[in-house]
């Protein structure tokens, strides 16, 4: 068998010294060529996973009945035995590789009771080769990552499994640690609030289950330490790491292979925030300014002295709103007078009372003002807007002040991903983004076929006008179901619009679970048992993504679990990683959207003219025009945070080529 194309034919990177990968800036040349082959991203993607797939009858071949029939000590040692085969081979060997697929399966149908299914394998292969593999929601990606880690492991390179949240980084860990131990591989988890030993520990393990928020800033503080000291980076980290590969000030091992779980989310939804290392000054130093920026702020008018950008989160002061704010400002004196930092304070000030809205960019709890993450809807208490945003919102709800914070370093995911010598990832949901994907990862990828044929039903969309109406029809819909005893999951954009839900429902007298902002384990079991006879449950859009959701037996007869949206999400994607909660690993299910003219994505998307025309086609009967502007919206959405990302990337790649003059990357 011929295996030139095979991701598996790719070497894995030589175990080193603390690597990375550099990315060269391109020229126009470069960039043209780059532009044209992310074109042809879904095309390679198609011809690699037909290529991952010959893994499959490689692997039978050395399932013969002596694997089977092995004992326990014997399949160890054969465990042993691949070490160095693929520490030799770099795991090029496609043969090697299939051997070492063909133990970790056996081994796992010993110890996890899970023997790992066709498709899996061919999922474990693009994983290996560096690619993207997307695989159906419920398919068992955690399942299949134990392949390209276990095998990556063998061949002696240092793998981190990314994951979205601790509680699945340590799920997913213990779960698989019994498969992992068999094979005579060391598996840690690092966690966000773990002390620096702890962490250290963790990564210097050959399989470590970690967040990308807690593997970034440990990166940023190694950054910070190599920064301190003097010398070639090649001198510093011989001094700091030690010949085993431990340091003693280092966290990390350095950026090997990482396989990144839910890669959608973390590659491209959370690419739009700069991950910012920061430390607190004084606290609440400014509050008297603060205070007059929001009083200057109520002042202005929109339209006349400012306008916004709903979408960017932008505002831009208008000519006689300058004028007006210098008016505004002449009493307060002091740093008022200069006009760059009075038009600064003013647009922020404008931000905090005009464009973030409590129960859906923040909550306010045990008086503390916690931001939300728009597209998991949970909450994320350890981040503060930067620039004095915070404070102001703070001001604004009442809240006590904390301190302003001052930066010491800032990164993007986009940045620090790709530094990677190779990079891995699997979701569900990845073909929309696969041109962005190459261009900024250089990520290919390719699709895995399910392992049972699908049996979800996608019910015809309703567009409803008001948001009224849709509540209505909504809790209809549930009452309906709910009376057969069929489960039914209700999906909402925001914290506040499941609020709106939970009322409705409640003053229909149908029992219900909401599900939002609460602590991931709670919400993994409120999710998991979203599949019990007669169960209404309400969760943002996201909230649980990562946990099984298993059927009732009886619920399997009255058609599964019934899944619906409430509102189009920003991207079609996450609509579709809702749509994969129902109907899972071929069981049965079904999908519907139920929307109103008054949703989120044409609040910023949507041309008022459009909206009106829209408005009057449903109340003569006539929907399917606002079923297509409001796909339209979301289009034009996911065109604008594309090139949100790409802007945020462009700045932070400026801003790092600059900084290589100091010597100060990050
Ligand atoms: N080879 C297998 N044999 C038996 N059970 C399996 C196998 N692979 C996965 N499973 C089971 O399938 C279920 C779904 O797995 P998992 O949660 O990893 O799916 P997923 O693809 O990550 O889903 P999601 O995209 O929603 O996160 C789990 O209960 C898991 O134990």
């Amino acid at each position: 068998m011929s295996d030139v194309s095979s991701p598996a034919s790719r070497p894995l990177p030589r175990p080193c010294l603390y690597p990375e990968r550099r990315w060269p800036r391109s020229g126009p040349l470069e960039q043209a060529a780059e532009a044209m082959a992310a074109r042809l991203a879904p095309q390679i993607g198609r011809l690699e996973g037909r290529a991952a797939a010959s893994v499959v009858e490689r692997v039978a071949a050395h399932e013969a009945a002596a694997l089977r029939a092995a004992s326990d000590a014997e399949l160890r040692a054969l465990a042993r035995g691949l070490r160095e085969k693929l520490h030799h081979c770099r795991a090029r060997d496609p043969d090697a590789i299939a051997e070492a697929f063909a133990v970790i399966r056996e081994a796992s149908d010993r110890v996890l009771g899970m023997r790992h299914f066709d498709v899996q394998l061919i999922g474990g292969n693009i994983l290996l080769g560096g690619m993207i593999a997307e695989m159906d929601t419920g398919e068992g990606k955690t399942l299949t990552a134990t392949l390209a880690a276990a095998t990556a492991a063998l061949a002696g390179v240092p793998t981190h499994v990314v994951t979205a949240n601790d509680y699945l980084a340590r799920r997913d860990a213990e779960q698989m640690r019994p498969l992992y131990e068999f094979l005579g591989l060391r598996v840690g988890v690092a966690t966000q609030e773990m002390e620096a030993a702890e962490k250290r520990a963790a990564y210097a393990c050959e399989i470590a289950y970690c967040t990308n928020k807690t593997l970034a800033f440990d990166y940023l503080r190694d950054r910070l330490t190599l920064g301190r000291r003097s010398g070639n980076l090649r001198r510093k980290l011989e001094n700091l790491v030690a010949p085993t590969g431990r340091t003693h000030e280092l966290l990390l091992r350095g950026l090997h292979f990482a396989i990144v779980d839910e890669a959608d989310s973390i590659l491209i939804d959370e690419a739009r925030t700069p991950l910012i290392l920061s430390r607190e000054l004084s606290p609440a130093f400014d509050r008297e300014t603060f205070v007059q920026a929001l009083e200057i702020a109520g002042r202005m008018r929109e339209g006349r002295d400012y306008r916004i950008g709903l979408v960017e989160r932008r505002v831009d002061l208008t000519a006689a709103g300058r004028t007006f704010l210098g008016e505004l400002a002449e009493p307060f004196g002091g740093a008022w007078r200069a006009p760059s930092q009075r038009e600064e304070w003013a647009l922020q000030a404008i931000v905090a009372s005009r464009l973030f809205r409590r129960d859906e960019h923040y909550i306010v709890r045990g008086g503390k003002v916690e931001i939300v993450d728009e597209y998991t809807g949970r909450v994320m208490a350890d981040r503060f807007w930067s620039d004095g945003l915070h404070q102001m919102i703070e001001i604004k709800e009442g809240c006590a002040l904390s301190g302003v914070r001052a930066t010491i370093a800032r990164m993007t995911y986009q940045r620090f991903f790709r530094r990677y010598q190779r990079l891995a990832g699997m979701t569900g949901t990845a073909a929309e983004v696969s041109s962005e994907l190459w261009r900024v990862y250089r990520l290919t990828v390719a699709r895995v076929p399910t392992n049972r044929p699908s049996q979800r039903v996608l019910l015809q969309e309703r567009v409803v006008a008001t948001e009224a109406e849709k509540w209505r029809v909504v809790v209809e819909t549930i009452a309906e179901h709910h009376r057969r005893g069929a489960p039914v999951l209700l999906g909402t954009r925001s914290v506040a619009s499941s609020r709106r839900a939970s009322a409705s429902l409640t003053a229909a007298g149908l029992p219900h679970v909401v599900l939002n902002a609460a602590q991931d384990a709670a919400e993994a079991e409120i999710v998991a048992a979203a599949g019990r006879r007669g169960r209404i449950t309400v969760a943002t859009n996201m909230a649980g993504r990562g946990t099984d959701i298993k059927l009732d037996a009886d619920v399997i007869d009255l058609g599964g679990l019934h899944v619906i949206m409430s509102e189009r999400h920003d991207a079609r994607r996450i609509d579709r990683q809702l749509a994969g909660r129902c109907a899972r690993q071929g069981q049965r299910g079904a999908f519907q959207a139920i929307l109103s003219l008054d949703d989120g994505v044409t609040d910023t998307n949507a041309l008022p003219f459009e909206r009106y025309l829209n408005y009057v086609m449903i109340r003569a009967g006539w929907s399917w025009p606002a079923r297509f502007a409001l796909r339209a919206a979301q289009r034009r959405a996911e065109r604008l945070h594309a090139r949100m990302r790409r802007e945020l990337l462009d700045r932070d790649e400026t801003l790092d080529h600059a900084l290589a003059f100091t010597g100060n990357a990050e």
